[in-house]
């Protein structure tokens, strides 16, 4: 494509004069570009990309997109916010894919990447085509490709829905972060759905304040439906038991279909009853009801249950494949994931990284939970610090031996971290265990038949990130050597 042709799609009154290059790809990294590329230069809160514009251009770059001028030799095009430019660039130089996707947003505060793994499950089983894009992968039909943000930025994901139109994928899943909505990442991006989980607490360090959250997450739906084609009817999945659901309801054009427990909503849970193997209720869609027979536990379990079938509802999917795909659905990988290596007590691995996620996951245990209640908690560095103390709070509430240890502490000084949750809690009922190997194995040499211990914060990772180094660290395993160990000395 060429420079001028490319350069149209952005507002006429952005100067173009001077050579008109072929531009070959589109990068953001100076140390991805190749000859032809156009090098975007983004201002980032770690560096500055124009510092690297130069670089760009010794590697073959053929055109420079900036915020200010350089003195190159290739032309430099500047624009007021280059971000925002990269996503139209992006959207427009892989020929608009999610014009031709079926695309499904997901976003709130807990619940994107358990209720997008179930959703794309059920389109998979009723034999579509599907993409998914989330914290712990993305999914190019039968392609696992890793991704580094669980929204990624807007070139890397219009390169991904490209490729999902040349796999022909059909149905397209993914989690949009409120980073992603607010950095403009998923600008460009034609959602057919937007399905709304929850609002609590989490990324202060980012938003600031739980207003400025609630916005970021609410420009999902007040621009669903705003773009290109408007012959395709656009949904709003949303949550009647959440109230800023009224808000967002408010701020879209698109059909809204509800989902809930306690409030009357479109599509309802009733009359659950859960154990510690899973969990039963009816499901009542306009009048009728299912009864329904799920492998996963807990009450927050079924909302994204419930938000899952109302998005492939909408999408034409028969409501009895929906109910046979997610009864079959064992659970999603360190979202209460059970690790049975033959002990007597019960240990669940849960990302819970947020105090609502926390608290949710502690009155489950707590509902079945015949003895103690183990928590071994950590809280992420570089992360929002005000979650601390109230997680440490929830911890101690719920647990009987609570030990705080460390998560990602990532360039945090671990003991800081440690000191913020301490501070949320008055009385001694717990133990500190910087290492959080060791934290683990001291809960397992405790325990005793019918205890039960929640393994909180990190869930299907795989590592720890201490200051810049990432240490290969799985909750799971590192939890069935211990018990393993310890079987052997009885
Ligand atoms: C705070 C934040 O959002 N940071 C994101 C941001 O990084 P950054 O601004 O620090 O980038 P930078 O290193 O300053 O680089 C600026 C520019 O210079 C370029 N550069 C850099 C070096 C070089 O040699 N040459 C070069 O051209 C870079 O490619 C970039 O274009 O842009 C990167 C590329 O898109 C992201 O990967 C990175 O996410 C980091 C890893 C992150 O941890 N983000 C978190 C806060 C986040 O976004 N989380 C949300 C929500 C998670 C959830 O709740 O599920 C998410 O969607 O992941
Ligand atoms: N609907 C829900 N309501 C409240 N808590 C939930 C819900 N679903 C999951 N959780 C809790 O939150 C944790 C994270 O769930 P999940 O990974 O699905 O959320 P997420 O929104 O994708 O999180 P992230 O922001 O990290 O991407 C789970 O391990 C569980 O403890
Ligand atoms: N998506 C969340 C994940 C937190 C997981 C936790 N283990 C941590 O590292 O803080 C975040 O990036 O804030
Ligand atoms: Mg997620």
């Amino acid at each position: 494509m060429k420079l001028q042709e490319l350069l149209e799609h952005l507002h006429p009154l952005v100067p173009f004069r001077g050579e008109n290059p072929e531009i070959t790809s589109i990068e953001n990294d100076s140390r991805k570009v190749q000859t032809g590329s156009l090098f975007i230069c983004i201002n980032g809160f770690t560096v500055d990309g124009h510092d690297f514009a130069e670089s760009a251009v010794q590697k073959g770059a053929a055109a420079i997109l900036a915020e200010r001028s350089l003195s190159l030799s290739v032309p430099v095009i500047i624009v007021k916010d280059t971000v925002r430019a990269m996503a139209v660039l992006a959207d427009a130089f892989y020929a608009h894919p999610t014009r031709n996707l079926r695309l499904i947003g997901i976003t709130g505060t807990n619940g994107k990447t358990s209720t997008s793994h179930l959703l794309e499950k059920i389109f998979f089983e009723a034999n579509k085509k599907t993409g998914l894009i989330g914290t712990m992968f993305t999914k190019v039909a039968d392609e696992i490709i890793e991704t580094k943000n669980t929204t990624p930025d807007s070139l890397t994901l219009q390169r991904i829905f490209h490729q999902m139109i040349q796999r022909e994928v059909q149905f397209a899943v993914m989690e949009v972060s409120s980073h992603a909505l607010d950095i403009g990442r998923v600008h460009g991006c034609d959602y057919d759905i937007a399905v709304f989980t929850n609002l609590t607490q989490d990324h202060l360090d980012y938003h600031k304040t739980m207003e400025e959250y609630m916005k970021a997450k609410g420009l999902l739906f007040s621009r669903l439906g705003n773009t290109f084609n408007p012959t395709r009817p656009r949904f709003a999945v949303l949550n009647n038991d959440d109230p800023v659901s009224i808000l967002y309801q408010k701020s879209t054009v698109a059909h809204v279909v509800t989902y809930g427990i306690d409030h009357e909503a479109d599509i309802m849970a009733r009359n659950i009853e859960m154990n510690s193997s899973g969990t039963a209720c009816d499901l009542v869609v306009q009048g009728n009801i299912y009864p329904l027979k799920l492998r996963l536990i807990g009450k927050f379990s079924v909302y994204n249950v419930l938000a899952s079938i109302a998005a492939a509802l909408v999408s034409g999917i028969p409501i009895n494949n929906i109910i046979q795909s997610v009864e079959n659905v064992i659970g999603v990988a360190g979202r209460f994931e059970l690790v049975d290596a033959g002990q007597n007590y019960t240990v669940v691995v849960d990302y819970a990284h947020t105090p609502d996620g926390l608290e949710n996951v502690l009155k489950t245990i707590q509902q079945f939970a015949k003895k103690r209640i183990f928590v071994i908690i950590g809280c992420g560095g570089d992360r929002d610090r005000s979650k601390r103390p109230l997680m440490a709070q929830i911890a101690c509430k719920y647990g009987t031996d609570v030990i705080f240890t460390s998560d990602n502490p990532r360039s945090e000084d671990p003991s800081a971290i440690l000191k913020d949750m301490e501070a949320g809690v008055y009385d001694e009922k717990y133990l500190v265990k910087l290492d959080r190997k060791e934290a683990i194995w001291a809960a397992i040499e405790q325990a005793s038949c019918d205890d039960a211990i929640l393994i909180a914060g990190k869930g299907h990772e795989t590592y720890q990130i201490i200051g810049d180094d990432v240490f290969d660290f799985d909750d799971r395993i590192v939890v069935r050597e211990a018990i393993e160990e310890r079987l052997k000395c009885i």
